[in-house]
């Protein structure tokens, strides 16, 4: 598995999957210029597991990327408070997407299924905002929030995979697997 997330290895092992290995894909992440949210969750994923499987020819890897968009603005992975605080301003009281795209590379080649979730958030308080700060929840999180924790109770409503939300679509990662003909129980 091509991830350094300990959320989508949970996911894996929620299924009774346990990758053999588990490695970090360190890639850069900076959008392209008029990239989609869609091109860019898929154009990461597919390079995460390309990138591990070229250090590991033998291997079928895994990998895995969350993109949070509001229209064709994509939101970053919130890395200090100031950010998740913009983050939660944007969303607050309206629908976004989540769009996590899944690649496999396997001894047929490289498949890859993307997968998009609309999420909407009540509209959020001076209050909620201060305290899901203080939480540190959003940091490393795509968006700026994280829907496993704190921020679960501003869901007012979710359209699509909420295991997608969380970074690793539980349904098209297991069917990816076996398109790709390898073997999961
Ligand atoms: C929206 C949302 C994102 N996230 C997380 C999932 C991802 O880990 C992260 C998005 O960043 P990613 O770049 O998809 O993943 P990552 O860098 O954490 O891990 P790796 O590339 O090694 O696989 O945000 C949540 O945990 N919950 C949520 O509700």
């Amino acid at each position: 598995m091509a991830s350094a997330s300990p959320r989508r290895l949970d996911l894996l092992r929620q299924v009774g999957l346990e990758p053999d290995t588990v490695l970090g894909a360190e890639i850069d992440e900076t959008p392209k210029p008029k990239e989609t949210p869609r091109l860019l969750a898929v154009r990461l994923a597919r390079e995460k597991a390309l990138k591990v499987a070229a250090e590991r020819p033998d291997a079928a890897v895994l990998a895995a990327d969350t993109v949070v968009a509001l229209g064709r603005r994509i939101l970053p992975k919130a890395e200090t408070g100031a950010e998740v605080r913009a983050c939660l301003e944007l969303l607050s009281g309206r629908a976004h997407k989540v769009l996590t795209a899944v690649a496999v590379s396997g001894p047929k080649g490289l498949t890859s299924r993307l997968v998009e979730t609309r999420v909407r958030f009540k509209r959020l308080t001076g209050a909620d905002i201060a305290s899901y700060l203080e939480s540190g929840e959003g940091l490393g999180k795509a968006g700026g929030y994280a829907i496993q924790g704190r921020a679960g109770a501003f869901v007012t409503e979710l359209t699509g995979s909420y295991s997608g939300v969380v970074g690793l679509p539980l349904y098209e990662t297991l069917n990816l697997l076996t398109g790709a003909g390898l073997k999961v129980r």
